[in-house]
Order: structure tokens, then C-alpha cells, then sequence
């Protein structure tokens, strides 16, 4: 290889985290070469103030993968920081998956939502235009959605936005706006935004999961927590649903499939012109609370102990979507059903039983 010329990466903003971490490796076993950004405000640190998940991620790929992977411990937003790394990098792409993401956080602290995620990512944008880095595939959410009636369902593409339930919500739906107007207004510009619908599970491995700090908000890390003796039982918000047994009903999508989600995407940007196209990330299948916590405690031979609760304000009864302009445009499906999501989680949670930074790790790394 020519010295000078610098191998052409992709820059990944919160790749220690859940989604980032498993979408590194697919990016790595594709051979690209990868910078994650990330300032571990919501990743376990080390010792050396180091997260887990990047020297996970070695453990996975083979050993020439390994050294594509380049950390740096920083702000998404930081100008300087970024103008260092895109002097230094070849970077042709960004995937954006950093920012906050807690729905009743967002609701306690409106401004830290809007400032993190908003703010930092005018300040990438602006980065990415000086440097004429303008390809971008953006995390963006399912609730983006506006809540319509259990006829309106699947939800496609071109389903009405807005009507947020939360600061965190609003603040996916504004970058959506943002980014569609930067591509609006420069035609160099190419932006893909993926609306994930509710990503679980775990590499196959068991090295690498999601590593909730606190208590969990969310179902899946939850019936982990509960199998694996964290947590007495699982509160089940609602039972009185318009449902097949009365819970909330979720389109569940492997986090492996969507990592996968993003390498198809990277490749569908290499074709496309110019613009902003969005895409649904989910499997198009609803499954109900009880369900899940049905096909956990066959898959793990656990028990999951159950107490039926009061509806969780703001939650809706069925979501899902239909995913056939991610099938038709990027090639991309699901391919692993809600037993995979179920047996890997299962796997990372006995491996890390609390979590990446824990003197329990029971995994071989
Ligand atoms: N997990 C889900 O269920 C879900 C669903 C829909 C959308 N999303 C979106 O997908 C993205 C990834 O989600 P995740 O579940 O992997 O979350 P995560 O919290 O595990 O990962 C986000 C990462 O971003 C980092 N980060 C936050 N602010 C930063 C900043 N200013 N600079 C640098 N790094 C920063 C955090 O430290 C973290 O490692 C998020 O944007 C989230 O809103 C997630
Ligand atoms: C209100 C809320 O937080 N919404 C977020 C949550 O959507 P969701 O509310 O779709 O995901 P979730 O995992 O929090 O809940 C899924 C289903 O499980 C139910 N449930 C959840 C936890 C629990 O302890 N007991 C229980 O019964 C809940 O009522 C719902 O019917 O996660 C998504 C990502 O996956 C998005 O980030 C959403 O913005």
C-alpha cells in the first residue's frame, strides 16, 4: 500500500455502546477500517478508563481486524477534537448512534437531551461539511412515530411523525428534520436515518451485550436481571391491553440483525445519489410481554417470577412495523427469531452476571 494515502474508515460516535459495540464488529469483519468516538457517558469504563466493549470487540474479529479498530475517549460535538480526527482518518462515512437515550431521563432534563443530542450533532454536522465527510447513517427511533389507532398498523416509512411522547423522542425526530434539510440544501449530502424498533439481545459470543446502568427501563435486560437472581420479579405494566393476552405487543429485533442493518445501509449509500432516506429496522412481528417472558424461561429453564402492575403512562398497546423498503432498497431482513434474541441475551447475562465491569465475569475473553 501506497504510504501516503490514507486507508479510507468509517467513523462510528457511540460505538462502546449497545447497538455501536455489536455494529463495530460487522463493520470489522467487512474489513473496514473503524474510529468510534465515544465519551463512555453511558459505556462501563476500566481501570485505565477504557471501555470493556472495545477490547471485547478485539476478542471477537481476528487479529488483523482487531488493529482497524481505532477508540478515541471524546464528545461527539467536540470541533477541535473532530477536526483532529478527520485530519488525521480517511473517513468516508459517519454512523451516528451517540447520544442519550432514557425516555423518563429526557422528561426530568428536557435541556441535557436537547443539548447532547441536538447541539453535539449540529456541531458533527458542521465538522463533516468543513471536511467533506457528507455520508451519514443516523440512529433514529420507532417513536418518531405519532401514536394512531391499532388500524394504522404496520407502520411504514411514510406513517405521521411527531406528536412526541418525550423530550428524547422529539430530539430523534428534530435530527431527522435537520438532516434532511442539510441534504436539501447541499446535494453532496447523503443521509440515511434508521428507525430501530426494539433492538435486544446479544452477540452470539457472549462478550458483548447491553450493560444498563441502574435499573433497567426496559423489558429484555430486565427478565435477565430477574434470571439471574439481580432482580425478585418482573413488573408487567399492564394486562388489560386490547392484546393477544392482554400485554404490550413490540416488534423485537436482534441487535446482531441490526448491526447488519447498518452494513447494508453502508453499502446502499455508496449507490445512492444524493438526499435523506429513512428506513424501518424491525422484524414486522408483534410479541407480547408475557410471550417473551415465556420464551425466556423456556430458552434459560428459569423461572421468571411475574407481578402484574399498572399501565406505564405513555406506553401504547401494539407496535410494530412493516420493513419491506429496508428488504426492497438495502437488501436487509431480520434473520434471527426471538429465541436467538432470547438464548444470547441469556448467555452475556450469565458471562456478566453485573454487568461488563464485574469481578464476577465468568466469560472466557
Ligand atoms: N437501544 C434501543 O432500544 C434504541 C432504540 C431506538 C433508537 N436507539 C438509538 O440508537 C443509538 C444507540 O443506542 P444504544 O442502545 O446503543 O445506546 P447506548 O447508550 O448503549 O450507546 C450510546 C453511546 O453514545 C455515547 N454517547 C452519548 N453521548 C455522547 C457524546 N456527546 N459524545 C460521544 N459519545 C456519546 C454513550 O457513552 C454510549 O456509549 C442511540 O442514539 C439511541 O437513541 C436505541
Ligand atoms: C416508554 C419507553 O420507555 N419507550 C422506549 C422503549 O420502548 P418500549 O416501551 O417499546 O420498550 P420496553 O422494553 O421499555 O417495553 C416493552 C414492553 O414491555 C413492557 N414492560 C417493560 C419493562 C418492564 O419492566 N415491564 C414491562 O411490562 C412495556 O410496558 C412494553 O409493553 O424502548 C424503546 C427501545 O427498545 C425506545 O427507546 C422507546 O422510546
Amino acid at each position: 500500500m501506497n504510504g501516503f494515502l490514507k486507508t479510507k474508515a468509517v467513523l462510528v460516535t457511540g460505538g462502546a455502546g449497545f447497538i455501536g459495540s455489536h455494529t463495530v464488529v460487522e463493520l470489522l469483519q467487512e474489513n473496514e477500517t473503524v474510529v468510534v468516538i465515544d465519551n463512555l457517558s453511558n459505556a462501563a469504563s476500566d481501570a485505565n478508563n477504557l471501555p470493556p466493549a472495545i477490547s471485547r470487540i478485539k476478542s471477537i474479529v481476528t487479529s488483523s481486524q482487531a488493529k482497524n479498530l481505532h477508540f478515541i475517549k471524546g464528545g461527539y460535538g467536540d470541533k477541535s477534537m473532530l477536526d483532529k480526527v478527520f485530519k488525521k482518518y480517511n473517513i468516508q462515512a459517519v454512523i451516528h448512534f451517540g447520544g442519550f437515550k432514557a425516555v423518563g431521563e429526557s422528561k426530568q432534563l428536557p435541556l441535557m437531551y436537547y443539548r447532547n443530542n441536538v447541539a453535539e450533532t449540529l456541531n458533527l454536522i458542521k465538522a463533516m461539511n468543513e471536511h467533506n465527510v457528507k455520508n451519514m447513517i443516523f440512529s433514529s427511533s420507532a417513536t418518531v412515530y405519532s401514536e394512531g389507532p391499532p388500524e394504522d398498523l404496520p407502520l411504514v416509512e411514510e406513517s405521521p411523525l411527531g406528536n412526541c411522547t418525550c423530550p428524547y423522542a422529539s430530539t430523534k425526530l428534530f435530527i431527522e428534520n435537520i438532516l434532511r434539510d442539510v441534504t436539501m440544501s447541499d446535494d453532496g449530502w447523503k443521509v440515511m436515518a434508521l428507525r430501530y424498533f426494539n433492538p435486544v439481545g446479544a452477540h452470539k459470543s457472549g462478550k458483548i451485550g447491553e450493560d444498563p446502568k441502574g435499573i433497567p427501563n426496559n423489558l429484555m435486560p430486565y427478565i435477565a436481571q430477574v434470571a439471574v437472581g439481580r432482580r425478585k420479579h418482573l413488573n408487567v405494566f399492564g394486562n388489560d391491553y386490547p392484546t393477544i393476552d392482554g400485554t404490550g405487543v413490540r416488534d423485537y429485533v436482534h441487535v446482531v440483525d441490526v448491526a447488519k442493518g447498518h452494513t447494508a445501509a453502508l453499502h446502499a449509500l455508496d449507490a445512492m445519489k444524493s438526499g435523506f432516506r429513512a428506513y424501518n429496522l424491525g422484524s414486522g412481528r408483534g410479541t407480547s410481554v408475557l410471550e417473551m417472558v415465556q420464551i425466556f424461561s423456556e430458552v434459560s429453564g428459569v423461572e421468571i417470577k411475574t407481578q402484574i402492575k399498572e399501565r406505564r403512562p405513555g406506553d401504547v398497546a401494539i407496535f410494530y412495523c412493516d420493513p419491506a423498503r429496508a428488504w426492497n432498497e438495502l437488501g436487509w431482513k431480520t434473520e434471527k427469531t426471538v429465541h436467538d434474541m432470547c438464548a444470547d441475551l441469556w448467555t452475556f447475562q450469565q458471562n456478566n452476571p453485573n454487568g461488563y465491569v464485574s469481578a464476577e465475569y465468568n466469560g472466557k475473553t
